[in-house]
């Protein structure tokens, strides 16, 4: 094994583990721990892990268990993957998370970087831009669970940390891999423990990639990874990412409330899809929503995708929160979609996409799926997979796991007409 990856969340690791394959790299996602003492043949593993939102001490204990079980199947470096945005409350769990593995490693300065320039991540003295505006002024900052409201992520981070966080600026990157390399021995001397560096173009991220090469522990978003095969002899290879062929019926689980799912749906909508939508109140009221959504959508299985979503825009997010609280709202939703992605597998659908990374852990967990193999890119960061699961007997499953804020708004048609 080449390198050892911990996701903290569903989509995040599929979106890693498309830019690995994409790199040439083969690479097995696996969904939570892989059995102790496995063989997995890869080049990455990637274990996906549902720890971005969780308590930050048993986000850490998942984490060192991965770390455990990837340096047991002998990965020689360590990459933390953590969202594009930076996806974390002020508790953590990225900090928290980060030192213990950089503990446990006895890693110098670790860098951290989750620029991703071709999704319009890129980071500036520090600061974090989506597209256009600062993260704080981004839809980020009406995210249910984790509102980014701090641009500079050298504050966002130290919040979190017990150790000094330092910065590596664009300035540095653009002299090269050499140069990234030095001002990390250097900031180490100087006591700092981590540092955000700056990327704003890909060629950033390859210089990473080389500079970043033997280090014990890396902590970025998935567009670092593309400058990592390279240190291998790695190249590009279609061969990467052959998936078996796409059959059966077609359907969308939507459970993210992000800008570009909610401008999916719409488009969805807009286009005629067979859609039904899930209200969060009314699943608080105790009604069998479950078997409703199952009982619509059976009939309509086959023809065309059906798509089941409870996204919503911020302010009816906020309403919801606010009289359920956000923990007991995210997880009623999750509980119902994952019932409901289930279902929809046992009653034939064979290509499923999932919105939104707390609903793809839900749902690939309420439908035991072990391991993903990775496909073709749909969008970036967002690839087809394919999966076993008992509830889609030998045909497996496949399955895309969209990360929140990406996908063009065609994503849901898009997909389909690429696996077909
Ligand atoms: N209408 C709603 N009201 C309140 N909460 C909702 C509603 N719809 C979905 N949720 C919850 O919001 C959360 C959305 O998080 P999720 O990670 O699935 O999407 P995301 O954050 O957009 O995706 P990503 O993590 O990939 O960026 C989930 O916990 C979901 O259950
Ligand atoms: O990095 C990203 O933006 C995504 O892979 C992600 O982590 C979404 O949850």
């Amino acid at each position: 094994m080449l390198l050892g990856c911990i996701a903290d969340d569903f989509t995040g690791a599929t979106d890693l583990a498309n830019n690995l394959v994409r790199g040439g790299m083969r690479v097995v996602q696996s969904i939570g721990l892989p059995a102790s003492g496995a063989h997995i043949d890869a080049d990455a593993v990637v274990i996906a892990l549902k720890s971005r939102t969780i308590a930050p001490a048993d986000a850490v204990a998942q984490s060192l268990a991965a770390l455990d079980w990837l340096r047991q199947a002998g990965a020689p470096q360590i990459y933390f993957k953590v969202c594009s945005t930076f996806d974390s409350t002020d508790r953590g769990n990225i900090g928290p998370v980060a030192e213990a593995l950089q503990r446990e490693l006895g890693a110098g300065c670790v860098p951290v970087c989750p620029a991703f320039p071709e999704t319009g991540r890129t980071l500036f003295k520090g600061h974090l831009f989506v597209g256009d505006q600062l993260l704080s002024d981004s839809s980020m900052r009406h995210h249910p669970l984790t509102p980014m409201t701090d641009a500079n992520l050298v504050q966002v981070l130290q919040r979190q940390c017990a150790g000094r966080v330092g910065l590596i600026e664009q300035a540095v990157v653009a002299r090269g891999a050499e140069a990234v390399r030095a001002r990390l021995d250097a900031l180490h001397a100087a006591g700092t423990r981590l540092a955000i560096v700056d990327a704003v173009s890909n060629d950033d991220l390859l210089v990473m990639g080389r500079g970043f090469a033997g280090l014990p522990l890396i902590v970025a978003g998935s567009g670092v990874a593309i400058g990592l095969p390279q240190n291998h002899g790695l190249a590009p290879s279609a061969a990467a990412a052959q998936l078996p062929a796409a059959t059966g019926a077609r359907a969308i689980v939507s459970g993210s409330c992000s800008a570009a799912t909610n401008a999916q749906v719409a488009h969805f909508l807009a286009h005629g899809g067979t859609a039904l939508a899930l209200e969060p109140l009314q699943l608080a009221r105790g009604g069998d929503m479950v078997s409703a959504a199952l009982d619509w959508a059976t009939p309509q299985l086959g023809e065309r995708p059906v798509l089941v979503y409870a996204t919503a825009e911020a302010a009816q997010v906020q309403a919801v929160q606010a009289e359920l609280g956000v923990e007991r709202a995210g997880a009623l939703v999750e509980e119902a979609l994952s019932r409901i992605a289930r279902g929809l597998v046992e009653r034939g659908v064979r290509q499923l996409i999932v919105a939104g990374g707390e609903t793809s852990g839900a749902c690939t967990q309420a439908l035991s799926i072990a391991q993903l193999r990775i496909g073709p890119q749909i969008d970036p960061g967002v690839p087809w997979c394919h999966a076993a699961t008992l509830a889609a007997g030998a045909q497996g499953l496949h399955i895309a796991l969209k990360s929140g804020n990406f996908g063009t708004a065609d994503f849901f048609h898009k997909a389909f007409e690429d696996l077909a």
